[in-house]
């Protein structure tokens, strides 16, 4: 069957019903069918409107995935609208992989080494600046090379022992003034971080970060490095070659932590820790290529998300890790997911029979409960809620806090899946109101339940942990990528503004603007008006 129609019949046969979740978790079979285990990671999605008969019919919707997972495993270049391979696995791999007849794993392991040797260098004190030893890592980039470094480097804080890491990304030069704040240009290092070392807010604020270092030592470039695939443009740039490390256009930018682009995290945890980091996510390759589809975890989110989104039409995912240092995981999974699956048009060049990728939003709990979670548990339109929290923390004299984190996450997943009814919402008031009042203050109390949640649980935030984390979601969008008939893997949607920007670019200056909307010109007049 094809997967729309597969869509439509699911999504008729669930209207129908309209099944309350807590009528399904009775049944013992289907939640054993809808709880995954993959390592050190278990998968609930148990409180998903998901019936049994349903999970079957899901899994043959993921028929496609084993095929095309292999031709992606095995250097296929199934990024057909760029042709290219997508390897991002090779870099976190140990087996050949052949790409137009040739093994590009030595390549790959050749370049860990170096990023090996640069970061022993750096946290040794044998590479210093211009004042002494290194003691702050200024990373520069955007996108998917800023990203995945920034929300893993503060991920694994606790495993830190090299200098502090600083992240800096926005055009906006606010972000470079707040951040250069306090350091020392003489025991900076500036690393550019950017596949194509075009991309206008990295050179630009490299170019500032090159002027503040000129200005306190006698060689700003001896204090730079570079992670690209441009090797012509980084030495244009000034960048001593020894210093640049390079990688193949077979990794995408939000798919590229694993190797170079993952180089401020290295110094940051060491080569050793990010081993680890690397062997969580092979191991979560290792599964994502030989568990049954029925158990397979990357598949379990990936059908999860299409029941939600393309079934029940719930148009926004919360990613609500329960973990403080995964607070920049949402804004990674934006990138991954949104920048991966949020396209209109099939890998064929027609437009997508439906919608593809959801809306990914969220924040870390606690804080989220006393913000936006009113919406989620009272508004009209349900957001599935995609829970994760780890059995430990890192603050062993403050166990008694991860108890009440732990204790708040099953709590929200609770209440969404039962909610409260007007009668006892009547009950718990009725000692404060009386009759009509009774009524009205009640039905403001009444939580709907029902709503959908999944959870995923781990025992700790660790390296290896964290490695198999973002494996997991990268494949899961991956399968869902492949299931909607899209390609994951360019992201030409983001190109038109970049165009505008630079033909805006002169009028900012002043430059005629009346080949521009009312709108444009409008809101330009007004801002020019202003900077005076
Ligand atoms: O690494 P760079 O070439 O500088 O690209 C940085 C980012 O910008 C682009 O516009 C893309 O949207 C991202 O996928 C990419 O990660």
């Amino acid at each position: 069957m094809d997967f729309w129609q597969g869509i439509e019949a699911l999504k008729a046969r669930w209207t129908a019903r309209a099944p309350r979740i807590t009528d399904l978790l009775g049944d013992g079979d289907r939640n054993a069918a809808l709880t995954g285990v993959a390592g050190s990671f278990v998968f609930d999605m148990t409180k998903t409107s998901i019936a049994a008969d349903d999970w079957a019919e899901l899994l043959a919707l993921a028929a496609d995935v084993p095929a095309r997972r292999d031709a992606m495993f095995t250097g296929a270049r199934i990024n057909e609208t760029e042709d290219r391979a997508v390897l991002h696995t090779a870099l976190r791999g140990t087996d050949p992989v052949m790409v137009d007849g040739v093994d590009v794993m030595p390549g790959v392991h050749d370049t860990l080494a170096r990023m090996r040797a640069f970061a022993d260098e750096v946290r040794g004190g044998r590479f210093t600046g211009q004042g002494g030893t290194i003691t702050d890592v200024v990373n520069i980039g955007i996108g998917g090379s800023d990203l995945g470094p920034a929300m893993a480097v503060l991920a694994l804080a606790p495993f830190h022992d090299g200098p502090r890491c600083h992240f800096v990304s926005n055009v906006d030069g606010a972000d470079w003034a707040e951040t250069s704040k306090g350091l020392d240009p003489a025991t900076t290092l500036v690393i550019v971080a950017s596949k194509t070392f075009t991309t206008i807010e990295t050179l630009t604020n490299a170019k500032t970060a090159r002027d503040w270092m000129g200005g306190s030592v006698s060689d700003p470039a001896a204090q730079f490095a570079a992670l690209s695939t441009a090797d012509d443009k980084t030495r244009d740039f000034g960048i001593d070659p020894s210093r640049v490390l390079g990688f193949e256009d077979w990794v995408g930018g939000r798919y590229s932590v694993w190797g170079p682009i993952g180089l401020s995290l290295m110094i940051a945890i060491g080569p050793d820790r990010f081993d680890d980091f690397l062997r969580g996510a092979r191991e979560m390759d290792s599964h994502f290529r030989t568990a049954p589809l029925a158990e397979n975890l990357p598949v379990m989110l990936a059908l999860a998300g299409i029941w939600n989104h393309q079934v029940c039409g719930y148009p926004t995912r919360a990613v609500l890790p329960y973990d403080n240092r995964l607070a920049r995981l949402p804004a990674y999974l934006q990138q991954l997911e949104m920048e991966s699956n949020g396209k209109g048009v099939t890998m064929a060049g027609d437009a997508v029979a439906g919608v593809a990728g959801p809306v990914v939003w969220g924040e870390p709990g606690t804080n989220g409960q006393h913000a936006f979670y009113q919406l989620i548990h009272q508004g009209k339109v349900p957001v599935p809620c995609e829970f994760m929290v780890a059995a430990r923390g890192h603050e062993a004299g403050l166990d008694h806090h991860h108890r009440l984190l732990i204790a708040n996450c099953l709590a929200q997943s609770e209440a969404l899946l039962k909610g409260r009814s007007h009668a006892e919402a009547r009950a718990t008031i009725a000692d404060r109101f009386t009759g009509a009042e009774l009524e009205r203050q009640a039905a403001h109390r009444v939580f709907e339940g029902n709503r959908p949640s999944t959870t995923l649980i781990y025992p700790q935030l660790t390296p290896e942990v964290l490695g198999g984390l973002i494996a997991l979601y990268e494949h899961r969008v991956f399968a869902e990528g492949v299931m909607l008939g899209i390609n994951s893997f360019d992201q030409w949607g983001v190109e038109l503004g970049k165009e505008l920007a630079t033909s805006l670019g002169p009028l900012v200056d002043g430059a005629d603007a009346s080949g521009k909307d009312a709108s444009t010109q409008a809101l330009l007049a007004q801002l020019l008006a202003w900077r005076g």
